[in-house]
């Protein structure tokens, strides 16, 4: 008789983060010496859950979401995932950046979509073009899939490169501001998408950005940062506040809440 598998409880198995950060310090090294970039950083960010990283620029967002990418290493403190120390970039973790320059040249949108599910994820070409296509239609560029990326206005390439991590249903997607140079419809478009397609692919993200109402939108739970060197202000929980509650009363007052932290003191922390 086969034995079954023995699964832990729920409980146990959300008691594990995804992530954890523990005390992380950042440093880097300049010619006037080091300068540290992030200061004593906490959190976990468990299975499903969205996490914020919000704050006033130079406050350590990029940073923090380098390390844990695995492409910058702590002067102190531990970052984890799933119970193990990040010492470089797997491809268990995706991120996206603001930049438009994301795109291989040579391929189309979607082999450059494809490309990385076949040589990371060893997907047959055929099923990594099925699912580029199915990534690409999602954020709309239905109509760009054989198009190279130089003919793409900088809005495209932008949903193509949120398309290739999408595809790769990746265990963490780590976003660096990825839509802060879109338009707003476009912006508040892919807003929406990102948060159904979470919702269905159940992938835990953490997101980087200086606007409050996305951070109260996309997150579950938003970690506000103050600068030099970047270090943590308070959290809040907003798991509650998503697409239906845009614009209600509880929304608003934690984007005001927010707002008063971050501008306290006549502008202090920013
Ligand atoms: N490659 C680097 N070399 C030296 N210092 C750096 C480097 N990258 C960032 N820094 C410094 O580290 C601090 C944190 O920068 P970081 O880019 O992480 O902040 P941020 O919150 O993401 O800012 P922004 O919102 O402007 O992108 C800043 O003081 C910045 O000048």
């Amino acid at each position: 008789m086969t034995a079954l598998p023995v699964i832990p409880p729920a409980e146990i198995r959300s008691a594990v983060p995804v992530l954890e950060a523990r005390g992380l310090t950042l440093d880097y090294a300049g010619a006037a010496g080091r300068h540290r970039a992030v200061e004593d950083v906490s959190f976990d960010v468990a299975a499903g859950e969205r996490l914020v990283l919000l704050g006033p620029s130079g406050c350590g967002k990029s940073s923090i979401l380098k390390a844990l990418a695995g492409f910058l290493k702590p002067a102190a403190g531990t970052v984890h995932i799933r119970g193990r120390a990040i010492r470089g970039p797997g491809p268990e973790r995706i991120v996206v950046f603001q930049e438009f320059d994301q795109l291989l040249p040579w391929k189309s949108v979607r082999d450059n979509v494809a490309f990385p599910l076949r040589v990371a994820r060893k997907v047959p070409l055929r099923e990594a073009r099925e699912r580029a296509d199915a990534a690409l239609v999602k954020v709309g560029l239905a109509r760009a899939l054989d198009a190279y990326p130089h003919t793409l206005s900088g809005g495209m390439k932008q949903r193509a490169a949120i398309a290739r991590a999408l595809a790769a249903e990746p265990d963490v997607l780590l976003m660096d501001e990825p839509f802060a140079a879109l338009d707003a419809l476009t912006r508040r478009t892919l807003q929406e998408d990102l948060l159904k397609l979470a919702e269905e692919q159940g992938f835990t993200l953490v997101f980087v950005t200086h606007a409050i109402d996305e951070a109260v939108l996309v997150g579950t739970r938003l970690h506000l940062l103050a600068a030099h060197p970047g270090r943590t202000i308070a959290t809040f929980e907003t798991a509650g506040l998503g697409l239906a509650e845009r614009g209600s009363p509880p929304f608003e007052q934690v984007v005001r809440d927010v707002h008063d932290l971050l501008f306290a003191d006549g502008g202090h922390h920013v």
